[in-house]
């Protein structure tokens, strides 16, 4: 992908750093209320590294939305997942899209699944031509912002550089927003 993306060397190094990624373990226990099949283990959202490895067990659970459908990813033993994150959206200028997922709990068995969370080097800044320069660690303030303030995760929209169109409304006191737009939903 790095290749095909024509990432030099540098930023393939930086973009996909081994020192910042981390590992977790869930386990979700099963809910044998009968409640149907809307208990989730996890709601539906998109990662914010760059990549995430994903084992699974044998339960399955795991529901990955296309084009606006939601498929099951079935789980086949000896295999591992990659969920493209938010960063890989950033980095490919929206090529590559972060997927969204979520996670089912079972009624009978309970589950395990293991993640490997892949993520930029520290302090590394995130160019592309959709978005303004960011680092992860801003990234990553903004959306435990948003989860604070607004209780769900806004993500890459908040740094999506917008086209012009509301210049027609602007009254310039919008000269320095280049780097400040991101938050500027906060400031009323
Ligand atoms: O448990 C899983 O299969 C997925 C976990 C997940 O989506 C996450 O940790 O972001
Ligand atoms: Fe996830």
């Amino acid at each position: 992908m790095a290749e095909d993306l024509g990432l030099d060397q540098e930023q393939k190094d930086s973009y996909l750093s081994e020192s910042t990624g981390f590992v977790r373990v869930y386990r979700y226990p099963c809910c044998p209320t009968g409640s149907g099949n809307n208990n989730w283990g996890m709601d539906v959202h998109t990662d914010s590294s760059v990549l995430t490895i994903l084992c699974q067990d044998l339960v399955g659970g795991l529901e990955v939305s296309r084009e606006g459908e939601w498929i099951r990813v079935r789980p086949i033993p000896g295999t591992l997942i990659v969920n493209l994150g938010d960063m890989m959206q950033a980095i490919s200028n929206d090529e590559y899209k972060s997927a969204i997922h979520r996670v089912r709990i079972s009624e009978r068995h309970d589950r395990i699944s293991i993640g490997y969370f892949v993520f930029p080097g520290e302090g590394v800044v995130i160019r592309s031509s959709n978005y303004q320069p960011f680092k992860y660690s801003e990234f990553r303030a903004q959306v435990q912002m948003d989860v604070k303030m607004l209780g769900f995760k806004v993500g890459l929209e908040r740094f999506k550089i917008k086209p012009n169109s509301d210049d027609n409304n602007n009254n310039n006191n919008n000269n320095n927003n280049n780097s400040k737009g991101i938050s500027s939903h906060f400031q009323g």
